[in-house]
């Protein structure tokens, strides 16, 4: 995608690092940080200077391939050190999973050069599986343009699932963009998705960047634009699928869901293959949820009013906060699922239908 006009990528693969775009000082400034080692990488992880559960997975899978041009033999410890950065986004574990099971086999010596092609590969699957994720999504979008010729099509979105979250495209936001591309009237509805604000910060930074028509609302305002028929569809990326279909998601997302079970708004989740957690059935019970801390929730970041970019205390002094970083939304709240081969319910028989092969190999 683009900034300025100038197509980007959200990481940069030089010779011996990657470049990535920093998120902690987006939208103030667009600032390209390069990272050369894999205790960088897993800072940027950590620290959230990249974010989004395809995008962490793809900066991780790098990390280990710079690791092993410095030490060859660090594979098991670096992938389980960059593996723990952070928990609830199955994609990390995907990504470091693939490079294993390429590199386990191989002699020390020939490790560096196959890590750093995988890593590639890796990152190019992305765009090319969250471009599909697109198309598949836009005939919903035109179906419902269609019911309402000369108005716009008003999604509703939660945290940043642009293509900044990915390497590039998005996934939810793949669909938006496919929409207003092919010249679909589209408004977004962009949630605040405290604490972080990563809806007013960076999905309405892309959205503009792109000329996208959107809106920053509050996380609670959802409800009521719903039971006003403000809100035709709610289309939300997500960091883990369980196999029976349950999405963890940036906190707040599950509320979203019970609203538009509630107002008959139809509710879909985009996601790449590399979302999808085989192992696990139950959302609620089996998937970690991330604990970010108190900061987040007792400060807020933005603009100081000498207009240099700071933190604030929103919260009163020595209040205790607590801050679960994800959700999950039952499968019988999503009405559907979007991946890079297609829509389907959300359920073990929705899903086996578009990955069969899952199928033959349990
Ligand atoms: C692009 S996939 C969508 C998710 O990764 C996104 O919705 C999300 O929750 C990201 O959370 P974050 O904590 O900002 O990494």
């Amino acid at each position: 995608m683009k900034i300025d006009g100038v197509p980007h990528r959200s990481i940069q693969a030089e010779d011996g690092a990657i470049l990535i775009l920093d998120q902690t000082l987006l939208p103030w400034r667009v600032e390209w940080l390069r990272i050369a080692n894999a205790g960088a990488a897993a800072q940027a992880i950590r620290s959230m200077q990249v974010r989004g559960a395809p995008l962490i997975g793809a900066v991780a899978a790098y990390g280990l391939a710079l690791a092993l041009r410095d030490d060859p033999a660090a594979l098991e410890p670096v992938a389980a050190m960059l593996g723990e950065t952070r928990p609830t986004a199955i994609n990390l574990r995907w990504a470091l999973g693939r490079m294993l099971t390429v590199l386990r086999p191989l002699p020390e010596a020939t490790r560096a050069a196959r890590a750093w092609a995988e890593a590639g590969a890796i990152a190019e699957d992305d765009v090319a599986t969250c471009r599909a994720i697109g198309a598949h999504g836009l005939p919903l979008i035109e179906a419902i343009a269609a019911g309402k010729p000369g108005r716009p099509v008003n999604i509703l979105t939660h945290c940043n699932t642009g293509w900044i979250a990915t390497v590039d495209f998005g996934t939810a936001l793949s669909v938006v963009y496919q929409a207003h591309d092919a010249g679909i009237p589209v408004h977004v509805w962009v949630d605040e998705t405290r604490p972080r604000n990563q809806g007013a910060l960076l999905t309405a930074w892309e959205l503009g960047a792109h000329g996208v028509p959107h809106t920053v609302i509050a996380d609670n305002a959802g409800g009521h634009l719903m039971q006003h028929g403000e809100v035709d569809i709610v289309l939300v990326g997500t960091d883990r699928v369980t196999r029976r279909g349950d999405v963890a998601n940036k906190i707040g997302t599950y509320l979203k869901a019970l609203a538009a079970h509630d107002n008959n708004v139809p509710f879909w989740v985009a996601l790449p293959h590399s979302t999808l957690d085989w192992a696990v059935a139950d959302g609620v019970s089996e998937i970690p949820i991330e604990d970010r801390g108190e900061a987040e929730v007792t400060h807020t970041t933005g603009l100081l009013p000498d207009g240099t970019p700071g933190s604030i205390r929103t919260a009163a002094p020595g209040s205790p906060a607590r801050n679960p970083g994800f959700d999950v939304t039952p499968a019988r709240l999503v009405t559907g699922i979007i991946t890079e081969r297609g829509r389907c319910a959300a359920s073990e028989v929705g899903l086996l239908g578009l990955y069969p092969e899952r199928a033959l190999a349990a």
